[in-house]
């Protein structure tokens, strides 16, 4: 029995443009998706228990389309169209696009990371992360699954004090073919964030392998405010949305995607200079500003996250920027000097309760994973509230 953890992310500058080789900015936030593995009951049954998307579901390994997987796909590089095919007439039942999605990636990466003889298991997840919201919950999700079955098959050894670099390079590139289920088209950015935690640039490759990763060494200690508008979104949606306006207007979506281009490369620039704090703050909050409006022309905004806009600039407390897909979910807010309780209350209480306020700390860490004691029993899932609960269930090692 174990569990694995993965972070959510913030994308600080580029998204949308990234899925088109444009380099983005993001780091890991103090939300984080749990997965636990425990013995099933019926030992020739796999059962799934995600409340987050609320999908209980079970399967006998015999029902899975097996047949379908061939050795090529194991190389882990893209979906194989077969096995996709094969996942898409077994689930369309499941009409719930939240359940389909997760359900969908966990079998890809069962079939493919398993065997028809492995033991019943039962996976069971917890998520501080809001899901669907912008924060890489579906990253999170696929890097904490890559994660466990790799686990679970022993393709990653049971790691003694920290995971290898050769053990994250397997987590990623199994968690794309998790998010790539789930969006259809990811860059790339959100599962390597969940996987290696910190902040990085990305810069996506035109062919596999060939993305580029700079992290930051250290990250300005920004003051940040995460709203959730709490308006329910698809990443797939809107990157698809994005993807079509791109194809009947290029003359109009290219400029924008290199003036977005030019944004991230005057922020990296910024990040990796040893200007003054209160000028960083200044230009990094402009900058925001500047991106968002971009990613309006994009028709990725939504009138909830313009209220936030809105309210924080009346409030003066800093600039909004959506972050993730848009269409809903959340924003960040780069608060001008550090984020006092004063305003974070400020902001809280003017936008009301039907929007979800955090604070967080970015660049933390990555994928973990941990055993979980003999006596650990599964009702104890429910009762685990916040992250010192989840840290004390066993001794966790990280990349
Ligand atoms: N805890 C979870 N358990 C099971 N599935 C999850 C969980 N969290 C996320 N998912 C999967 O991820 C999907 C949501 O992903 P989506 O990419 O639309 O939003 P996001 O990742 O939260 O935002 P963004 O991609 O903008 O950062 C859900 O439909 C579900 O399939
Ligand atoms: C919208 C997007 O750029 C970010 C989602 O967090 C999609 C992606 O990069 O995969
Ligand atoms: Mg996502």
């Amino acid at each position: 029995m174990f569990v694995v953890s993965a972070p959510g992310k913030v994308i600080l500058y580029g998204e949308h443009a990234v899925v088109y080789g444009v380099p983005a900015i993001a780091a890991s936030v103090s939300l984080h998706m749990y997965m636990f593995v425990v013995d099933s009951s019926d030992p020739d049954v796999i059962e799934l228990d995600f409340p987050e998307v609320g999908l209980v579901r079970k399967w006998r390994r015999s029902e899975l389309p097996w047949s379908s997987v061939s050795e090529a796909g194991k190389l882990h590089q893209k979906l194989d169209p077969e096995v996709h095919l094969a996942l898409k007439t077994l689930l369309a039942p499941v009409t719930d696009p939240f359940e389909n999605a997760a359900s969908h990636a966990f079998l890809y990466l069962y079939l493919h990371l398993c065997s028809e003889s492995s033991a019943g298991q039962r996976f069971v997840t917890r998520s501080t992360l809001p899901v669907g919201a912008g924060l890489g919950s579906s990253a999170s999700y696929s890097v904490g699954l890559a994660a466990a079955l790799l686990k679970l098959s022993g393709k990653i050894q049971d790691p003694s004090t920290s995971l290898s670099a050769e053990n994250l390079e397997l987590i990623n590139g199994w968690s794309f073919l998790g998010e790539s289920c789930i969006h259809g088209n990811p860059s790339g950015i959100d599962n390597i964030v969940a996987t290696r935690g910190g902040a990085v640039l990305y810069e996506r490759g035109a062919a596999h392998g060939s993305s580029k990763i700079e992290p930051y060494d250290s990250f300005p200690p920004l003051g940040l405010i995460l709203t959730n508008t709490k308006v329910p979104r698809q990443t797939s949606q809107l990157v698809s949305d994005v993807g079509t306006l791109k194809s009947q207007l290029p003359e109009i979506v290219e400029p924008i995607l290199n003036a977005i281009a030019a944004v991230v490369s005057r922020a990296d620039g910024l990040i990796r200079s040893n200007c003054s704090a209160e000028e960083l703050n200044e230009s990094l909050r402009e900058l925001a500003q500047i991106n968002h409006g971009l990613l309006v022309s994009l028709g990725v905004s939504h009138p909830s996250l313009e209220r936030v806009r809105q309210i924080a600039h009346e409030l003066e407390i800093g600039q909004t920027k959506l972050t993730g897909a848009g269409g809903g979910g959340c924003a960040i807010t780069i608060v001008d000097g550090e984020v006092s309780g004063k305003r974070f209350n400020m902001l809280k209480m003017a936008l009301g309760d039907e929007f979800d306020l955090f604070e967080t700390e970015l660049g933390g860490r990555g994928v973990g994973m941990a055993n979980l004691s003999s006596s650990f029993e599964t009702d104890q899932i429910s009762q685990l509230k916040d992250a010192r609960d989840f840290h004390e269930l066993g001794n966790w090692v990280y990349w």
